[in-house]
């Protein structure tokens, strides 16, 4: 679905990524996990074209997307929800749900279907959203990404500064999400145990480098935990 080949990247005059290769999986989900400062929304920022890449391509479905700008891939299906649970304050939920929704022909389905999704979202409909927990905003965050209807859901630590209860849901949410299938999903995470049990492929990095990589499950959690050295 998504590739990143030998992607090096930076802000300064030196690198932040070496020659990083990671791949999403059509319909399934692609955990990164590593340290902070790894490296790990800096990928991010280059997959969504937020970040030039200095030398490596970016494909989506095969195509070479490396020097589209980031308007161009949310329109080729690339959605992202940056760490932060950014959304409108000072709108309520549900208007921060319908700016997205307004002009789509399905809009009142998706908005139905998100809700469905994160009903604790419809209770709080008409509260704003800088009123919302932190993990309220978050699935709000991600309710708005999904009514963009994208083929590519690209989560940066969703479960960061969140509850367990919420973070529960949030895992549940990825995998059911990546299981209904034409959802494919890059998820940046530090838990180890969330990351392992919602993806299918997983990659660890270390000081912009992939240094472990392998099918997701629990059963990676060994490998993950050394190569992390936790
Ligand atoms: N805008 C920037 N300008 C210069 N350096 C940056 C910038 N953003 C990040 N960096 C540096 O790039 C490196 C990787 O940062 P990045 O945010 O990608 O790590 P991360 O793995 O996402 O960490 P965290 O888990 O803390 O979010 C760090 O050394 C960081 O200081």
């Amino acid at each position: 679905m998504l590739s990143l080949l030998d992607v090096t990247v930076g802000y300064t005059r030196s690198n932040v990524l070496h020659g990083v290769t990671v791949e999403v999986p059509t319909d399934g989900v692609a955990a990164v996990m590593g340290h902070n400062g790894a490296g790990k929304s800096t990928l991010i920022r280059a997959a969504m074209g937020l970040l030039k890449v200095r030398s490596g391509k970016i494909l989506l479905d095969g195509e070479d997307i490396t020097g589209l700008r980031p308007y161009q891939r949310v329109a080729r299906g690339m959605a992202y929800v940056p760490q932060g649970q950014q959304s409108f304050g000072q709108l309520t939920t549900m208007e921060n749900l319908q700016v997205v929704a307004d002009g789509r022909k399905r809009g009142r389905a998706l908005i139905d279907e998100a809700l469905e999704m994160f009903p604790v979202l419809g209770e709080l409909s008409s509260r704003k959203a800088g009123l919302l927990s932190g993990g309220q905003r978050q699935q709000l965050a991600i309710a708005r990404a999904l009514i963009s209807e994208p083929q590519l859901l690209i989560l940066d630590e969703p479960t960061e500064g969140i509850q367990p209860s919420i973070v529960a849901e949030i895992q549940q949410t990825i995998i059911d999400l990546a299981s209904r299938g034409g959802l494919s999903v890059l998820l940046v995470e530090q838990h180890v145990g969330f990351a392992l049990d919602a993806s299918s492929r997983y990659y660890v990095l270390a000081s912009g480098r992939v240094t472990s990589s392998g099918d997701g499950g629990r059963e990676a959690a060994g490998s993950v935990r050394e190569a992390m050295a936790i």
